[in-house]
């Protein structure tokens, strides 16, 4: 069986929620070590490490002068894509757009009777690097989180974009992707992949420029090389690989509850599917679903591994039981294929999106929707939100008083100041008063 459904009235059931936090919280330390050390060796050798890794992992011919994406590469991949694409593509953006417009917080200003101006001035960094992954040696590029960097990039108005991406082995770069990333205005595209993509973007190279924020998702190497240089620079989340757990009633359908896990396992084999429902039977109705439709799917393997060793199936007394699991695994995407989606909404504390009903697959979120698909992972919901314009924003708060406001805020400044014992302060007070305090 390629999931072991667990009842938790059992007694088998028993610690299987803290099991499941143990294992899909607790920060991957694999790569750890791994990743330091490529850190430090592109810290070191900048673009001659980011070459090494490159031809390594993705493109064996890669080279220093090859790293940025030419202009000729970008003109030409118009050639090598579909309308159909373009078309979809052009559906994609406004979507996209018209959601993350929406985000863009303005500065404001507040002023008070006695003159005092006080406020918020609400600016964009100056540069970004947006993350889109690449697969193994960029064979399956993920076109869609160019849309989900680039545009609340560019709304938010970050004036250098820069995109990093993984090679395909032939050292080129998916047309389709370099299509996506001109059509939401980036242009500085550069082939490098995975945790070396990150420290260039994070350290600068010869080549590859030191940005401010880095976002975008990956897998397990992007993510704890994000995590490793953060607060050096910013990063949007831990977005690493996908998750999915779905609350499903009596109304659910079996075929799409497997199709759904089955979406999520194709990312990765660390990609997590989980499904908690009150139907003892629905189980195995998807149980045979998934083994019905896992053999069509191109990304076979991958979907199998992760289910094998990542799926789990959980069935509950209760809506109640199955929203508080999924509250306390604070998921990437819940999906609540229950016959009144909208009434549980008001119960569910954590989760990075949530899928409403019986027509929501999460591809829908995933292309089209509108909302980001740049998501928090690994329990990280619990804090982190969506990729979105506010990333990419940082506030300045603004501060003017006049010389009454002055006057009815000295005594109490200088009380504080005496009270720390910074006596400079007090006195920065008097000399604009001379008041003789
Ligand atoms: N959380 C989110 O919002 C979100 C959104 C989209 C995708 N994802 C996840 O992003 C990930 C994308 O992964 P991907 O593989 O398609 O692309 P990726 O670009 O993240 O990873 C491929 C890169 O990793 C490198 N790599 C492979 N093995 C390595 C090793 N042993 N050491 C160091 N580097 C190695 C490859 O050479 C390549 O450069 C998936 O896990 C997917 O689930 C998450
Ligand atoms: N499901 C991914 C987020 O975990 C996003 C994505 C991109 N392409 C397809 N899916
Ligand atoms: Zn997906």
């Amino acid at each position: 069986m390629l999931i072991t459904p667990v009842d938790l009235a059992t007694s088998a059931g028993e610690g299987v929620v803290a099991d499941l936090l143990d294992r899909f919280q607790a920060a991957d330390t694999s790569c750890q070590q791994v990743v330091e050390e490529i850190l430090q060796a592109v810290r070191e050798k900048k673009d001659k490490a980011v070459v090494d890794y490159g031809r390594r992992y993705d493109a064996p011919e890669l080279t220093v002068s090859g790293l940025q994406v030419d202009f000729l590469e970008l003109q030409e991949a118009y050639d090598k894509v579909t309308p159909e694409f373009q078309e979809t593509l052009s559906v994609a953006i406004d979507r996209i757009e018209s959601f993350h417009e929406r985000e863009m917080e303005d500065s404001w200003l507040q002023t008070r009777e006695d003159g005092t101006i006080v406020g918020r001035l609400v600016r964009p960094v100056d540069s970004a690097g947006l993350y889109v992954p690449g697969g193994q040696s960029g064979s399956t590029p993920l076109v869609s989180s160019v849309l989900m960097n680039g545009i609340p990039a560019a709304i938010a108005g970050v004036n250098r974009r820069v995109m990093v991406t993984p090679p395909a082995a032939d050292g080129s770069i998916n047309p389709y992707l370099l299509v996506a990333a001109q059509e939401v205005g980036i242009v500085e595209v550069y082939k490098a992949g995975s945790a070396w993509a990150i420290a260039a973007l994070a350290y600068g190279t010869e080549t590859i420029p030191g940005v401010d924020v880095i976002v975008g998702p990956g897998n397990q190497y992007v993510t704890e090389a994000k995590r490793q240089v953060s607060g050096m620079v910013r990063i949007d989340m831990i977005a690493g690989p996908s998750e999915v757990l779905i609350v499903a009633d009596d109304s659910a359908d079996p075929a799409a509850a497997a199709a759904d896990m089955l979406a999520q396992a194709e990312h990765d084999p660390l990609a997590l599917a989980i499904l908690i429902t009150t139907e003892k039977t629905f189980c195995s109705e998807v149980l045979a679903e998934l083994d019905r439709q896992l053999p069509a799917l191109s990304r076979r393997e991958i979907a199998e591994k992760a289910l094998r060793d990542r799926g789990v199936m959980l069935v509950v007394d209760s809506l109640e039981e199955a929203i508080d699991i999924a509250n306390s695994i604070a998921i990437e995407h819940l999906e609540l294929m229950i016959a009144d989606p909208w009434a549980q909404v008001p119960h569910v504390r954590h989760a990075g999106a949530i899928f409403l009903g019986h027509h929501t697959p999460e591809a829908a979120g995933d292309y089209l929707a509108g909302p980001n698909h740049v998501l928090p992972t690994m329990g990280t919901a619990r804090f982190a939100s969506a990729l979105g314009v506010e990333t990419f924003l940082k506030k300045s708060s603004i501060i003017s008083y006049s010389q009454a406001a002055l006057k009815t805020d000295g005594d109490h400044i200088r009380r504080l100041a005496e009270l720390e014992g910074l006596t400079a302060h007090g006195a920065s007070v008097t000399a604009r008063l001379n008041d003789g305090k």
